[in-house]
């Protein structure tokens, strides 16, 4: 882990270091780079990659999607598969070998759906002037698609956190896209959720199949859900054409923590996001030193252990960071602002006001017994989080995600009338004639009616 201190550095110094790429000038390495370099030519960037693959689907539909499974997923899929069959999904339902996924899939789903519920938008009527309604009226979107990552680890907690608030906005049809070959507990999460379809396809050349359809994949009008570079550079490309949620990359975890915090359990949740992917960030940020030489031993004997221990291990050594701070409250705060990041834990005394000085952050998890699994898996809240600073300005994933609100308007004719002057006046303004023209013909035909104006 890089290490930092605020009494030898300057905070802009530390908020230098540790800032992230934006997302299409992240590098890319090892594997990911090697099969750039084969599939698009030496030194391609992800961006230019995504591009490429996004124009074939557009272009060639199908056939892109088969192509492109057969490459970066090593899937041969025929085009009358690229959809999960009943069957399979009705077998994943009834098979023995899940049986005992089905009750912690069902919890984490009840505490999901009653959560989302309380978010669901109510409309919004009322009298802006005497004779004027004005209304805003939320409904669902038709046809929503929800990304669940299956690269590194089938994560099939996440069919849970993007279908239940869709479901809950009246989505008419929700559909689950993965990367082949889809782990069986998707396809049970999927059926107990409540999507219609899985579309066994990933990556990049998903977004584009539900953003401008294929033969087989009708185009939706919201993509959701977390993933790799390749998916949320996609989902980006793509806004304008379909709505997204946030930018929900790879996982991000800032704790801030005092000396009386318990080291290894600290340790234990920085390395829990690490070993998502290798480009996971998790940070230390506390004013005791002891603290954080107690957390660095603890999380060596914690990445000894792990199956995953290497993957979190090159996360830590690439985005992991340890920063002493002179005070956690104005600096630990200062730093961790900036930062914006996916999930914040606060284990320090006066947590509650601590976390409420940060000024952003995905999700917040306050105090020694609130770590992000929580969140992640059954807390209630949704682990489907905007990353890489984007907490600035966009919010988790929520029912919100899945509606669109009409703005709505009626007047009567005195109504029309007592606004008549102001509307007029302004449209005088811009030099929009035809605008005043359409409140005047109104007032004419009403006053040789004879006063309709009730
Ligand atoms: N922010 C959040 O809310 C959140 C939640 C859960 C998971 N995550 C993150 O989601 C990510 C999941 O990533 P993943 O890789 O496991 O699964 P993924 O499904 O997102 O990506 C796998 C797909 O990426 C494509 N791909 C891989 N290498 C490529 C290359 N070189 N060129 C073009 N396309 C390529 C392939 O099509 C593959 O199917 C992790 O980083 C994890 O931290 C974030
Ligand atoms: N921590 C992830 C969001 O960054 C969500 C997740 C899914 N499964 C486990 N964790
Ligand atoms: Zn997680």
């Amino acid at each position: 882990m890089r290490r930092f201190d605020t009494r030898r550095q300057s905070l802009d110094e530390i908020r230098a270091a540790l800032r992230r790429p934006l997302l299409w000038d992240v590098p890319v390495t090892g594997r990911a780079r090697a099969t750039l370099d084969r599939l698009f030519g030496p030194g391609t960037t992800p961006l230019e990659a995504v591009r490429r693959i996004l124009d074939s689907v557009r272009r060639e539909g199908d056939a892109a999607l088969v192509r492109w499974t057969r490459e970066l997923d090593r899937v041969e899929m025929p085009p009358g598969e690229l959809w999960v069959g009943a069957e399979r999904l009705q077998a994943a339902a009834s098979d023995p070998s899940l049986a005992s996924l089905v009750p912690p899939l069902r919890a984490a789903a009840a505490a999901i759906e009653r959560f989302h519920r309380r978010q669901a938008p109510a409309p919004v009527f009322e009298e802006s002037a005497p004779g004027i309604q004005v209304g805003w009226w939320p409904r669902p979107v038709r046809r929503a698609a929800v990304y669940v990552p299956g690269g590194l680890a089938p994560l099939l907690s996440t069919v849970l956190m993007g279908v239940i608030p869709a479901r809950i906005a009246g989505v008419e049809e929700i559909v689950v896209a993965t990367p082949p070959p889809v782990h069986p507990g998707i396809l049970l999460a999927a059926r107990l959720a409540g999507a219609d379809r899985v579309l066994q396809v990933g990556g990049a050349q998903a977004v584009a199949a539900l953003a401008y359809g294929t033969e087989s994949v009708p185009p939706v009008d919201v993509i959701v859900g977390p993933g790799n570079l390749f998916v949320q550079l996609a989902k980006r490309e793509v806004v304008g054409i379909v709505g997204i949620d946030a930018l929900a990359g790879p996982s991000e975890v800032v704790v801030m923590a005092d000396g009386e915090a318990p080291s290894g359990w600290i340790a234990a949740d920085l390395v829990a996001q690490a070993e998502h992917a290798p480009d996971a960030a998790a940070i230390l940020v506390s004013d005791s030193e002891p603290l954080v030489e107690a957390v660095l031993a603890a999380i060596e004997r914690e990445l000894s252990t792990l199956a995953r221990g290497d993957l979190a291990r090159s996360a830590l050594e690439a985005w992991g960071a340890a920063i002493v701070c002179r005070s956690l409250d104005p600096e630990g705060v200062e730093l961790v602002s900036t930062i914006a990041p996916e999930h914040l834990e606060v284990v320090a005394q006066d947590a509650i006001a601590l976390a409420g000085r940060v000024r952003s952050a995905g999700a917040i998890f306050i105090g020694p017994h609130s770590p992000v699994a929580l969140g992640d898996y059954a807390a209630g809240s949704n682990h489907i989080l905007p990353t890489n600073g984007t907490a600035r300005f966009a919010s988790g994933l929520g029912v919100h995600t899945f509606v669109r609100a009409s703005a709505m308007v009626h007047a009567s004719p005195r109504g029309l009338a007592g606004m008549a002057g102001t509307v007029q006046a302004l449209a005088s303004a811009e030099g929009l004639e035809a605008h005043a023209r359409s409140i005047a013909v109104r007032l004419e035909a009403d006053d040789r009616r004879g006063g309709e104006r009730r």
